[in-house]
């Protein structure tokens, strides 16, 4: 391997945490990096403790209005009753906890290449921030097959049958959602008519494009000194998220960060960029980032996206007319593809970037 891609390895490969007693400099977040801790002109810190974000349950009668309503106030809230079972989940954690686990030497048998989109290294955020953040990543497109492989040549199908299964009940549960969420918008989902597009595992222009990204946050011992997952809105139509054990912080405009407790048994669900785009700006596309804990946390974040040839504009309708929102269009028109790359180019102001 030449010296340049030498290079470019590093700025993927994860610090070994587990033979560091200390946090070195280059993962030392101080007062002077508060800018990229807290959007401008807001104070560090959390807001009211008592706040919370919604925790809503599918089977209730008036769930669909209630998660329309934390898409517009929050863009995030807790989901239960969501008919993912408790053992498959318990699974996608277990087999997180063990790839992480692996010896670091084994761990970068799989390393992700650059610019390439699976395998194991950093946060693909990392080179928008002064400091390296306090976590490493799996990230995984489709079946595992190849990268389970290497890492456990003899049973690597259970890893990839769990990861198959958890992906496509997720990919289920969101499309669910989005019909609910266009429902409320009054868009016809026919707009969108690669919804439940038949998934064969590859992704094609035409398909959703979905990712399954495993984090670890590894044991600190300077938590408040270190930044697990720095500040970023998701690229996706939605992100649903399963994590035990809290870290996960959103923000609000109106009151600051707040920190997400985990409901036993609930997924997390974030909007992420495209559906914001969508609704015209009408529901958030909520700005979240994770805080480190002195014990491990793990967390699986599953994204859906467009299809990469779709054309990404506001659905412009008479609900969103209602509001006085529906009549003007606040975004221009861009292909997902081409927002992909303005995201990987300019992170958080790939936005305002697109605005009319
Ligand atoms: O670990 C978490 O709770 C959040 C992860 C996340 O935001 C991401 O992977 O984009
Ligand atoms: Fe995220």
């Amino acid at each position: 391997m030449g010296a340049l891609s030498d290079s470019s390895r590093n700025h993927i490969i994860p610090l070994d945490f587990a033979s560091v007693q200390t946090v070195p400099e280059s993962h030392v977040w101080s007062e002077s990096d508060d800018e990229y801790r807290c959007p401008p002109g807001v104070r560090s810190g959390t807001a009211d403790p008592c706040l919370s974000v919604p925790v809503i349950n599918l089977w209730d009668p008036n769930a669909s209005e209630l998660i329309f309503e934390a898409c517009e106030k929050w863009g995030v809230f807790q989901l239960t009753g969501h008919g993912i079972p408790a053992k498959l989940m318990e699974e996608v954690e277990s087999k997180t906890q063990r790839l992480f686990s692996l010896p670091v030497d084994q761990k970068l048998k799989v390393l992700r290449s650059p610019g390439g989109g699976t395998g194991y290294g950093r946060a693909v955020i990392s080179p928008f921030f002064p400091k390296h953040m306090w976590h490493e990543g799996f990230t995984i497109r489709g079946p595992p097959a190849d990268h389970a492989k290497q890492l456990w040549p003899h049973d690597f199908e259970e890893f990839c049958e769990t990861m198959d299964d958890y992906q496509k009940q997720m990919k289920a549960l969101i499309e669910q959602l989005i019909h609910i969420i266009l429902k409320s918008l009054n868009i016809n989902p026919q707009q969108l008519n690669w919804l439940k597009s038949h998934c064969s595992g590859h992704e094609t222009s035409t398909t959703p494009g979905t990712a399954l990204q495993l984090n670890s946050y590894p044991p600190c011992p300077n938590p408040n000194r270190t930044m697990g997952l720095a500040q970023h809105t998701d690229t996706s139509l939605i992100t649903i998220l399963q994590a035990q054990t809290s870290g996960l912080q959103i923000f609000r405009d109106d009151v600051g960060w707040i920190s997400v407790q985990p409901v036993r048994g609930a997924l997390t669900v974030n909007i992420g960029d495209f559906l914001h785009v969508l609704s015209n700006g009408r529901i958030v596309s909520v700005l979240h980032r994770v805080v480190v804990n002195p014990v491990q946390r793990f967390s699986v974040a599953y994204f859906y996206a467009p299809p990469s040839d779709f054309v990404v504009s506001p659905l412009l309708s008479k609900a969103l007319g209602d509001s006085g929102q529906g009549t003007v269009a606040r975004y221009r028109t861009v292909t997902a593809k081409e927002f992909i790359d303005m995201k990987g180019k300019h992170l958080d102001r790939a936005l305002s970037l697109i605005k009319t």
